[in-house]
């Protein structure tokens, strides 16, 4: 499906607060190919994460894809994951330093300290809510896609 533009560092729409989605998007055809654009735009950049305010659109809606790359050789394949309205539940004392990177910050890279692991729960495109525990890089890339829910940039962190 479509691989949107996606939006880059000084534009206003990575520094606002998403909107959550309404229940009523839930099913819709809409929030489907929302996901899928996300999804298809994610990995034409290689991405292992993105946020729906990266593709101009304002709302709650996070895919999460943690693979093994060149930076974390030894991260999880895990299968996309799509989150809608996600809250971090609870953040663990332990923090790690990992690099990251930003599709809207391109050529730049940065050690950030996140939480080791975190409970986030979600809902799936189908309305229903997940609780789930993550660690490690899987758990980095939650973070640092909330984070652009808030209207922050990894940049902002280091
Ligand atoms: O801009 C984004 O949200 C996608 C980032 C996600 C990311 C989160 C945490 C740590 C690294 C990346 C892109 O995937 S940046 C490309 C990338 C991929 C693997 C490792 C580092 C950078
Ligand atoms: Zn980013």
């Amino acid at each position: 499906s479509a691989v949107l533009p996606v939006a880059q560092r000084g534009e206003i729409i990575l520094t606002l607060k998403a909107v959550p989605v309404a229940a009523s998007e839930f099913n819709s055809p809409w929030l489907e190919q929302l996901a899928q654009a996300m999804q298809a735009t994610m990995l034409a950049r290689n991405g292992v994460g993105i946020a729906a305010p990266q593709v101009y659109v304002s709302k709650r809606v996070i895919i999460v894809a943690s693979r093994p790359n060149p930076r974390y050789p030894d991260a999880p394949d895990m299968a996309a994951v799509v989150m809608v309205n996600p809250e971090i539940l609870q953040f663990s004392k332990e923090t790690c330093l990992g690099e990251e990177g930003c599709l809207s910050v391109p050529d730049e890279r940065g050690t950030v300290a996140r939480a080791q692991r975190i409970i986030v729960r979600y809902f799936t495109l189908h309305g229903e809510s997940v609780e789930a525990t993550y660690e490690g890089f899987p758990a980095r890339i939650v973070q640092h896609e909330v984070d652009h829910l808030d209207g922050v940039l990894f940049v902002e962190r280091l």
